[in-house]
């Protein structure tokens, strides 16, 4: 896998405002993601995982907010992009696939044309051009202006807060705010004056790409009127010759032919002219196809014209992967895509997504409730609960040697593939998250909780170089505690899986060479 990061998320923080007061949904959270690679973010309803990825997306509900934090992505931070800049940044690059396929299609309309609609709304090649000339240059001026109005916002609630606390005596009040102030004064002016140089190097760029949009689109007309007029002389002298030649001629089929091929390439140039502006209809039809092939929809032609309803579960789940497909995006974020389908076809969607990526090149997020399904699919996992994560590492890390007691309960909650039956359900609720509790959140529902967790919160404990997990048991002063017998069960039966796959996949391959051979 290559290391090359494409997201970066930094101590992301987000809370809705509701008539009962602030849910901290997402309490400084942080995270990479490789190029290439699938991580899955597990946890119960309500830990927050759909909320982080709504706000990678840029489609957080109205009344939720980021307090906190940096979503960095294609050097651009989304935290701070404003909504109407949002989409230009995302453009087609992070494709969406929700738990429920029905939701995300419109019932009314053809699967067709739900799937070329993307690409004929994008289809202004130019258009798409221009903006990306000055991208870069224009999203430097934006996210300065946005830093300095968002510096100015953090001060007031500082203020706010200081006026508020009673602990603080009134003169000393006075000063803290006067620090403040002073202190974000300082350092808006700093940044302040790199704003009118990044303000007029946007404004340069985006003249200097009109500049080269114009030359090329003059270019684009001067070759289309030099082709034209070459063909236009093509069909003058294959008619001049074809009127030489008398009928009865033995050459005079062959002259009609080349007559009629010089007519024909004429007509078509004007298509071609087209093309070259616009993605045709044909074009985006031609793609869908292909589309519909790749994610395994049989008799795509056929399907094509067809209604939501007359597709089952999971080849409407195909659908919506398709449509996420059709703008090529790079990262393809799934939110429990396979939750809503039937146990048997949950399978043919991870293998489908499993498929896509590695053909791909996708990186790839994977949310879940259900640790049980990205056992074959993750390269790495991040638990959340409560607004938070808890333990993260490599899949191996967390499943042969997880050390927070909840992804222990995680695991034992995750039904057996034998006897399709939950071992061990999770005791007691998550916390209220207009309340989050003091110390670890889990405190609550775990058995194995020390005193300091009802306390303190627990800071990440490293126990490898790709494995941390928030948890006091991992201080040096913590009793020994050991996995219960029922996540070691679990993890031996995890290693004997993966031994038996391993030892599959290494037959098959033997198998496969000799075939060859
Ligand atoms: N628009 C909203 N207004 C108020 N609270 C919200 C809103 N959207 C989400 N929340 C709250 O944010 C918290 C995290 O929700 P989120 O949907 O991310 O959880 P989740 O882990 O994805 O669970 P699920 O699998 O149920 O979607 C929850 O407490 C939820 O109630």
């Amino acid at each position: 896998m290559s290391k090359e990061k494409i997201l970066e998320v930094k101590d992301l923080t987000i809370s809705f405002k509701t008539p009962n007061g602030l849910v901290r949904a997402v309490r400084t959270i942080s995270f990479d993601l490789y190029k290439g690679e699938t991580l899955a973010i597990v946890g119960e309803s309500g830990s927050g995982k759909s909320v982080t990825n709504r706000a990678i997306m840029g489609i957080l509900a109205n009344n939720g907010n980021i307090d906190k934090g940096e979503i960095l992505y294609s050097n651009q931070d989304l935290a701070k992009l404003s909504e109407e800049n949002f989409h230009k940044i995302r453009g087609s690059k992070v494709g969406m696939i929700f738990q429920d396929p029905s939701s995300s299609l419109n019932p009314t309309m053809r699967i067709g044309k739900q799937i070329t609609e993307a690409m004929l709304v994008g289809g202004d090649r130019f258009k798409n051009r221009f903006r990306d000339l000055y991208h870069n240059e224009f999203h430097d001026y934006l996210n300065l202006e946005t830093r300095i109005k968002l510096l100015k916002k953090d001060r007031d609630i500082r203020i706010f807060e200081i006026n508020k606390d009673d602990s603080i005596p009134k003169a000393d009040k006075k000063v803290k705010i006067q620090a403040l102030k002073k202190s974000t004064h300082e350092t808006i002016s700093k940044l302040k004056k790199d704003l009118p140089g990044l303000k007029t190097k946007y404004l340069e760029s985006k003249k200097a790409a009109k500049i080269q949009i114009k030359k090329e689109i003059k270019e684009v007309k001067a070759e289309e009127k030099v082709e034209y007029a070459k063909l236009k002389a093509d069909v003058e002298a294959s008619k001049k010759s074809l009127d030489s030649i008398e009928k009865n001629s033995p050459s005079y089929e062959d002259s009609k032919k080349a007559y009629d091929e010089t007519k024909e390439a004429l007509k078509n140039n004007k298509e071609v002219y087209r093309r070259r502006f616009h993605v045709t209809k044909k074009e985006a039809y031609e793609r869908a196809i292909t589309i519909m092939n790749e994610v395994g929809i049989p008799e795509p032609e056929k399907r094509f014209t067809q209604y939501p309803f007359q597709f089952s579960g999971g080849m409407r789940q195909r659908v919506v992967i398709a449509i996420a497909l059709t703008a090529g995006p790079e990262l393809l974020i799934c939110d429990e895509p396979t939750t809503a389908l039937d146990v048997t076809i949950q399978q043919q969607i991870l293998d489908l997504i499993k498929k896509i990526k590695k053909e791909r090149g996708l990186s790839v997020i994977f949310i879940t409730h259900d640790l049980g399904v990205v056992a074959n699919m993750a390269d790495r996992v991040a638990v959340m609960y409560a607004g938070k994560i808890v333990e993260y590492g490599s899949s191996s890390d967390i499943f042969y040697d997880p050390k927070h007691p909840y992804t222990w309960a995680l695991l034992a909650s995750v039904p057996d593939l034998d006897t399709k039956e939950k071992l061990l359900s999770i005791p007691g609720t998550p916390p209220d998250m207009l309340y989050p509790p003091k110390g670890d959140a889990f405190a609550e529902r775990n058995q194995f909780a020390l005193k300091i967790d009802f306390e303190e919160e627990p800071p990440f404990f490293k126990v490898s170089d790709s494995h941390y997990a928030a948890t006091w048991l991992l201080h040096e002063n913590a009793p020994d505690i050991k996995k219960p017998k029922i996540i070691t069960d679990r993890i031996t039966k995890y290693k004997a899986d993966a031994k038996r796959r391993a030892a599959q996949s290494k037959t098959k391959n033997v198998k496969s060479a000799g075939d060859v051979n």
